[in-house]
């Protein structure tokens, strides 16, 4: 099944719980929560706080891309009730592997997100770790990017290695997807669509969110 994750990061703030419960209506499946530090990134967005008041105002599973430093001193503050995947950069990780064991240990799913630069191999001795594994079809920082092409070649080639393995993990992708090219996205082996800007950018949010189930 694949499914679609607005990140609430395009979504104006002052109405956050509005525009939550829209995609919600919508038939969305899960919130993109984008953490940034300022550091990893160059960019600083929103924390705990801001995500923890969104539980209860909606049923949806969260799924938050740590883009920090140090990620191991947060992983705590994200772990709610409908905390379903926490994910974590290689790039931000010197130890990777004890970072996904701690994201488990608290009882969470564990994710890792690749830069769009970084290769695939570096993830060899952790894909049998991993729940999820986020590809970055734009540099991490802001929203409203154009989509890197070469992602989709890291997508195809991250599938035939989890079909060669028998990897559970699933395939995120994350950055400028539109209703343009989400359906090569998915055909190359997505399951679970990011979309910020082409989501809350638009006219009527809940209409987009249903243009996009339609494409799935
Ligand atoms: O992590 C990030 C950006 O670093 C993303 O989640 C963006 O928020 C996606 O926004 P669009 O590219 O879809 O506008």
């Amino acid at each position: 099944m694949i499914r679609l994750a607005p990140s609430i990061l395009s979504a104006d703030f002052s109405q956050l719980g509005k525009e939550t419960e829209l995609i919600e209506k919508a038939g969305a499946h899960v919130i993109h929560v984008d953490v940034m530090d300022g550091h990893f990134v160059p960019n600083i967005s929103y924390g705990a706080t801001v995500m923890k008041s969104l539980c209860g105002k909606t049923k949806l599973p969260f799924d938050v891309h740590l883009m920090i430093e140090n990620p191991d001193k947060y992983l705590e503050d994200f772990v709610t009730d409908q905390t379903e995947y926490i994910t974590v950069h290689q790039e931000a990780c010197p130890h990777l592997h004890r970072t996904v064991q701690h994201i488990k240990s608290l009882g969470v799913k564990a994710g890792v997100a690749l830069n769009p630069a970084t290769s695939l191999s570096s993830l060899d001795y952790i894909l049998e770790e991993a729940d999820l594994i986020l590809i970055m079809s734009v540099n991490p920082g802001f929203g409203g990017q154009k989509f890197i092409p070469s992602a989709l070649r890291k997508v195809e080639a991250l599938k035939a290695l989890k079909m060669q393995n028998d990897h559970d993990f699933i395939i995120e992708i994350d950055g400028g997807i539109n209703l343009d090219n989400v359906r090569s996205v998915t055909d190359a082996g997505v399951e679970l669509v990011v979309a910020g800007s082409s989501v809350f950018g638009a006219p009527d949010i809940e209409k987009r969110v249903g243009e996009f189930l339609k494409l799935f």
